[in-house]
């Protein structure tokens, strides 16, 4: 039945303001009102159509790619949308493209390491996408270590210019997005040597393609790296191999805002610190943990309407079956990770306000916040991200076998959203690169120096190792100081304990590959740290709209005690909580999980998604599933015929043989 919405009455069960909510989500009434108007509009232009992506051949998936993404930016200059909308049109159009690599790695490492003068003549063109950019680091010998890069780029006095070369295979440039076949230039990075001297790695603007025929300047060698998990999924997505036959480019190409190469030849640092490169990172990363809400938070509002559609069991007396989402263990599964949802959400847009805080930092020569703002954006990508991909792998269990289906979104999603644990940073890596700051900061305790932002607990460190959660009933856990105590408790011991495991092994490296798990872990407890106490700060400002606020404490303490729950072990050996506060966390995670369910599908309507957007039949808004699901079956290539290609040569030969010398 069009037209019926089959969630209304769970629609009428919403104890808070849902358009207040909304605007919380979106991060205040002028987003919302940009990303609800952006949505609308790709959603209602058939040119964005994305249903049949899982079927199209890896040239039509990637020249509809082309195609929208020239579209789009037709629209963008039609109707005069400003950088705000524009970046909301894209994100909606959600295909991954070359583009992506153009405004998020491209522009920003232009503005963040070119001088000036670079940024005056390249960001002109790269907006208005007379070049098309993107951000070659990895190579196919080395990712993680950036360090072991092996492309050479080599000052050449008598002409002035950078001979740029790939002298391994493994030197060859692998991985970068919209290099295979579509950017005209790129961001590359290199090993810097002058004079005979190696400077370590540096990144140069080097032109790829001709503006006129596209075809790969002389010297380049460029193609896509080949197919990569997933129907459609990333698919779209160029991702290249480059190598580089002694390439010419002019000395004015390096990114010169922290170094330079003189006329001469001479390799000098410029005034302009070397930790401003940092702040492109923070930049990334932080756009990265935003993303993270929002792929969570469209696996998760997909799987709770498919549970509150979805009936198993239970009948009696000809009454309905049970709603899949009251079963206690869908509402165990399903509402923690609407909480993170929620969680990374915030944690996102702190994240926001933190990469703004160092930026004028910097302009003003502090660095004293950069480490720890680096550390924590590291970890923060390192943490959401992973929970993430395992967050929507859980949603399409939680859809049972109607997941597994395209028509679902799910796979999808999946497929495109898990490489994020592995570009821009390993989140192993991200996670050793946090425990080093960890131990970085405990052993500076004794000098005086007070730790700052989000490492600041550590200075209570002695007040930490000795304190007792003073819960007693299972109430207590609501109090948000009851929640801190035990994570702050819980993640100082950890990191005290492995500051003093290395502390009895003479070789340091040594002793952090030795105890690089134990490391991994006490980053781990520390980041968790940081998104309950993000949260926790959320809820102390003004919060509008009736029942908003309350949604959100009842939110916050499920990602909290969920994860005191899941990581007990932890709590419980490091002494921070006692086996009977333990299970009190536990007996009110269960009283909060019926707290929430009322509030399920109000709460995912929050976060504004259009069925476009959503791209699925199980997420549906009206929740009309079934039918749908039944139409979407008809729609597959193979039903174009009822009797399939291959029945005359495979099919009835088979069914036809006479196995007369066969053993079967
Ligand atoms: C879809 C996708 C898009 C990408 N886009 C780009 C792009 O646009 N531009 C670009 O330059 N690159 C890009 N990359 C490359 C990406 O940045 C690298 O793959 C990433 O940095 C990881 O490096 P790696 O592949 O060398 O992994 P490796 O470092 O080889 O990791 C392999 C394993 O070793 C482990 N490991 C590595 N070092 C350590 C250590 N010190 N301690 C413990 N364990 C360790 C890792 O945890 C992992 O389990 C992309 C990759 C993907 C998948």
């Amino acid at each position: 039945m069009e037209g019926v919405d089959h969630l209304a009455f769970e629609r009428n069960k919403a104890q808070f303001d849902v358009d207040a909510m909304k605007i919380v989500w979106a991060g205040s009434s002028h987003a919302l009102e940009v990303s609800d108007r952006m949505s609308r509009l790709v959603a209602s232009d058939p040119a964005f159509r994305k249903d049949n992506r899982a079927m199209l051949g890896r040239k039509d998936l990637f020249k509809n790619t082309l195609r929208k993404a020239a579209y789009a930016m037709k629209r963008i200059i039609e109707l005069r949308l400003s950088e705000e909308e524009a970046s909301m049109l894209r994100s909606f159009v959600d295909e991954p493209a070359f583009i992506d690599l153009h405004w998020g790695m491209f522009v920003p490492a232009i503005k963040g390491q070119g001088t000036e003068e670079q940024q005056k003549k390249w960001l002109p063109l790269a907006l208005k996408m007379q070049i098309i950019g993107c951000y070659a680091q990895t190579e196919l010998g080395h990712g993680s270590n950036v360090q072991g890069l092996e492309t050479t780029i080599t000052f050449d006095p008598k002409t002035d210019e950078f001979v740029i070369h790939s002298p391994t295979l493994t030197s060859s440039k692998w991985w970068p997005g919209g290099l295979g076949k579509v950017s005209t230039h790129a961001i590359v990075y290199g090993r810097l040597i002058t004079d005979g001297q190696d400077h370590g790695v540096h990144g140069f603007i080097v032109q790829l393609r001709s503006l006129d025929d596209h075809l790969p300047l002389p010297g380049i060698t460029v193609g896509d790296i080949g197919m990569k998990f997933g129907n459609g999924a990333y698919n779209s997505m160029d991702n290249g191999v480059l190598r580089f036959d002694h390439v010419r480019i002019p000395r004015d190409q390096m990114l010169m805002r922290v170094s330079r190469v003189t006329r001469e030849g001479k390799y000098v640092q410029s005034n302009v610190p070397r930790q401003l490169v940092y702040g492109t990172m923070v930049y990334v990363r932080q756009t990265i943990v935003s993303d993270a809400s929002t792929a969570l938070s469209r696996a998760v509002c997909i799987a709770t309407r498919y549970s509150a559609v979805r009936r198993q069991f239970g009948a009696t007396d000809g009454s309905l079956e049970s709603q899949v989402i009251d079963y206690k263990t869908q509402q165990a599964r399903l509402f923690p990770l609407l909480a993170s949802a929620y969680a990374f959400r915030f944690v996102g847009e702190w994240l926001k306000w933190l990469y703004t805080d160092v930026m004028t930092r910097l302009q003003a020569n502090d660095f004293s916040t950069l480490p720890e703002a680096h550390a924590c954006t590291a970890g923060l990508k390192s943490l959401t991200t992973s929970a993430t991909s395992d967050g929507i792998e859980e949603c399409r269990k939680l859809c049972g076998g109607h997941g597994y289906l395209c028509s679902s979104g799910l796979p999808e999603l999946f497929a495109v959203y898990v490489p994020t644990c592995t570009y821009e940073g390993d989140n192993i890596v991200l996670l050793l690169q946090v425990a080093r700051h960890l131990m970085k900061t405990i052993a500076r305790l004794g000098s005086g120096k007070k730790p700052v932002g989000t490492v600041a607990y550590m200075g209570r460190v002695e007040e930490l190792m000795e304190s007792q959660s003073d819960v007693q009933k299972a109430e207590d856990w609501l109090n948000p100081n009851a929640v801190l105590g035990a994570f702050e408790a819980r993640a100082a011991r950890k990191a005290v304990a492995c500051a003093q495991n290395l502390s009895k092994i003479s070789n340091p490296e040594g002793g952090f590959l030795e105890f690089s798990n134990d490391l991994v872990e006490a980053a781990r407890a520390h980041c968790q740290l940081i998104v309950v106490s993000k949260f926790i700060e959320k809820l102390q400002q003004d919060i509008p709209g009736k029942g908003v606020k309350q949604q959100l404490e009842i939110l916050c303490s499920i990602y909290a005690l969920f994860h005191l729950h899941k990581h007990l072990g932890d709590f419980l050996s490091t002494g921070c909580i006692t086996s009977k506060q333990g299970s009190l966390a536990n007996d009110q995670l269960r009283s909060l999980y019926t707290q929430v369910r009322p509030n399920a599908i109000p709460l995912v309507d929050a976060f504004n998604y259009t069925d476009h957007y959503l791209s699925s039949v199980l997420g549906r808004y009206d929740g009309n599933v079934y039918p749908k699901l039944y139409e979407e079956a008809w729609n597959d290539p193979l039903n174009d015929s009822v009797i399939p290609d291959g029945f005359q040569e495979y099919i009835r030969p088979m069914l036809k043989q006479q196995l007369r010398n066969a053993r079967l």
